[in-house]
């Protein structure tokens, strides 16, 4: 093992995306721990290792942060599905140690956020945002961790949080158009790796920026870069626009 080659802990390791960095983080010249998949224990994993990454269920963020702090090691979570509790989760957990939590590690859609940050906060009130999610038939949760991201980026430029904006499940009689709104549109099927497009109507015109992940590659190749990234730092939270000078 070279001095830049890193241990890595994996937590869900047996999943999409384990696989995915299994193959990344060879190909980058690191070692890859045994991981842990539901029902293992975490920590003993944490105190072999340099960093962990989790890709598994919200149910076990707790228990891989709490491993992380044992080991006094950084964790990279890109986990989605993460509610309210998960944010104080993480924000606890930042006290102690290095914590990037993203709901998409590529390239690619962290720029986009920025581009959306910025046409949103241009763009201003008279354009309705909304944004379009598709995923491959086994995703669990909804709307998808990027398009919240997103819907974020859009929100915080307008100074208004994503909660309060966001619309989603729309059914029935539903009225007009709340002002103000963000609405989200969830699609899931076949194979798809995954689709975002953040529209901005105005009036007779229409702005859409949109991501095609082509393969989750890219989401593995994003989070051993942030992992990488974030060896070393004092605790904090950190984001993929640090890792990528954006
Ligand atoms: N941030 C990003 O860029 C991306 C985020 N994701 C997110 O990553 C997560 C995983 O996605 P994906 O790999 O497709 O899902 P999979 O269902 O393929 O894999 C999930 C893995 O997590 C394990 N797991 C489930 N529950 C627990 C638990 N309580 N403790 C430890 N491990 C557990 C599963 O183990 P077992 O099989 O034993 O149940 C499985 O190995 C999802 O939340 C997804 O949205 C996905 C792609 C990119
Ligand atoms: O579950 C997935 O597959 C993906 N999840 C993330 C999300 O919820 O946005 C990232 C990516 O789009 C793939």
């Amino acid at each position: 093992m070279t001095d830049s080659a890193k241990r890595f802990g994996v937590i869900g390791y047996k999943g999409r995306m384990g696989r995915a960095l299994a193959a990344v983080i060879a190909e980058a010249g690191h070692t890859m721990q045994i991981g842990v998949d539901a029902g293992g224990n975490p920590v003993p994993l944490a105190t072999q290792c340099d960093v962990l990454v989790d890709f598994s269920a919200p149910e076990a963020l707790q228990e891989n942060l709490d491993a992380a702090k044992t080991a006094r090691i950084p964790i990279l979570v890109g986990t989605t599905g993460l509610q309210q509790d998960h944010c104080v989760m993480l924000a606890e957990a930042a006290d102690t140690i290095p914590v990037l939590q993203t709901g998409n590690t590529s390239l690619g859609v962290t720029l986009l956020a920025h581009l959306v940050r910025e046409a949103s906060a241009k763009l201003g009130q008279g354009w309705d945002i909304e944004i379009l999610e598709m995923h491959h038939r086994a995703k669990v949760d909804a709307p998808s961790g990027t398009a919240k991201l997103l819907g974020e980026a859009a929100a915080e430029a307008r100074g208004v949080s994503v909660s309060d904006a966001m619309d989603s499940g729309r059914h029935g009689q539903t009225g007009a158009r709340r002002e103000g709104a963000i609405g989200f549109a969830t699609l899931r099927g076949g194979t798809v790796a995954g689709e975002h497009s953040v529209i901005f109507a105005g009036n007779e015109e229409r702005i859409t920026l949109s991501h095609t992940a082509e393969d989750r590659m890219i989401f593995a190749r994003g989070a051993v870069r942030g992992a990488e990234w974030l060896i070393g730092k004092t605790p904090g939270r950190y984001t993929m626009a640090q890792v990528l000078g954006l």
